[in-house]
């Protein structure tokens, strides 16, 4: 068997057009534009290259892109300060703090600064437990995306087995939290669980967010299984440097039915996510419709 491809690239731009064409009714009925506001802290250069990109396609999408880069060393205080001034916009009705952030300051206290309506990422605790009791909420990005892609792929994901190797609070246990919600019967396996290939053999859906390149193999993977590809790990091979995804892509296509792509699976839909989450928010910041069919 040869697995079919999800194209994530090309499913993302229908979103974002998606978004584009409500943003242009919002500013002409209500004259509102939508804002998104990221903050960088330090000097990584793929959190450089993934703020651009995402500055990009906010302009694109028609919002309005606040981006504040701020130094390595700037105090914990002082971004907190920051946030509190985004808190108090009206023109911002997204914020989000690139992750990772120097270790001299602590991730949880910033995240929990930036108020929920505002927290595009979905990573505020308040949003967290929205999520997991199936209230109105900000969803996490990835997440998002990978629901996205599956509910588009597979339709229905009532009753199938899926199985989400990684427990990060930003891709992993958001991403079985939307699974339970959907009816798939979910495990979530991590660097303690037990034989893991035998676990991920009996997945319908696989969702791959480990952080270690090529790990998952095809001999892993049900047959006709549903994979989605989340890890983003830049390699060295034959002298070059190439972006590959947490799954062994030539040995799983031989045995999954769908399978994400990376680079053009899972990245681009976390954008389109972005940009979707930072309409709902300024559309529920004035009490306008939600906007249909951009969230979970
Ligand atoms: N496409 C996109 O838009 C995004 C992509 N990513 C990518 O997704 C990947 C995961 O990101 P993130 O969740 O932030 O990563 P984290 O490092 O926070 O979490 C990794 C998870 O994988 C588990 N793990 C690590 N090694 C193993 C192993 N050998 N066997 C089983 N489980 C293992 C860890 O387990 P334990 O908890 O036990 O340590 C942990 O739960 C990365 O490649 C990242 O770049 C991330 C965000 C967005
Ligand atoms: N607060 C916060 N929110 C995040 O959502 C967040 C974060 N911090 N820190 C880093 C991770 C990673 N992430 C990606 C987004 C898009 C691509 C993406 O578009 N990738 C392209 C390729 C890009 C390239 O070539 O480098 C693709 O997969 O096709 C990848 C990774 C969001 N993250």
């Amino acid at each position: 068997m040869t697995a079919s491809l999800i194209d994530g690239k090309a499913f993302a731009a229908t979103v974002r057009e998606h978004v584009a064409s409500l943003v242009a009714g919002v500013k002409a009925e209500h004259r509102i534009t939508p804002g998104l506001a990221v903050v960088l802290v330090g000097e990584d250069p793929a959190s450089q290259v993934y703020v651009r990109n995402k500055g990009i396609q906010t302009v694109e999408a028609g919002m309005a892109s606040f981006e504040h880069k701020l130094p390595t060393g700037t105090s914990e205080a002082d971004l907190l300060a920051m946030i509190a001034r985004l808190n108090a916009d009206p023109k911002v009705h997204g914020i989000l703090v690139q992750l990772p952030l120097p270790g001299h300051i602590d991730p949880d206290l910033v995240i929990n600064s930036i108020a929920p309506a505002k927290d595009v990422d979905g990573f505020h605790v308040s949003n967290v437990g929205l999520v997991s009791t199936g209230q109105k909420a900000m969803v996490p990005c990835t997440p998002l995306g990978c629901l996205m892609l599956l509910r588009d792929h597979l339709g229905s994901l009532s009753g199938l087995n899926a199985v989400v190797v990684g427990r990060s609070n930003i891709v992993g246990k958001p991403m079985a939290q939307l699974l339970l919600k959907d009816s798939a019967t979910v495990t979530i396996a991590h660097s303690r669980s037990r034989d893991l290939p035998e676990i991920c053999r009996r997945a319908d859906i696989l969702v791959a967010a480990v952080g270690r390149p090529e790990m998952i193999h095809g001999d892993w993977i049900r047959l006709g299984a549903t994979v989605i590809d989340v890890g983003i790990n830049r390699i060295e091979r034959d002298g070059k440097t190439r972006l590959v995804g947490d799954v062994d892509f030539a040995s799983t296509a031989q045995v999954a039915g769908a399978i994400t792509p990376v680079p053009g699976g899972v990245g681009p839909m976390t954008i389109a996510c972005l940009l979707a989450n930072t309409l709902t928010a300024c559309c529920r910041a004035h009490g306008l419709p939600e906007p249909e069919g951009l969230t979970a």
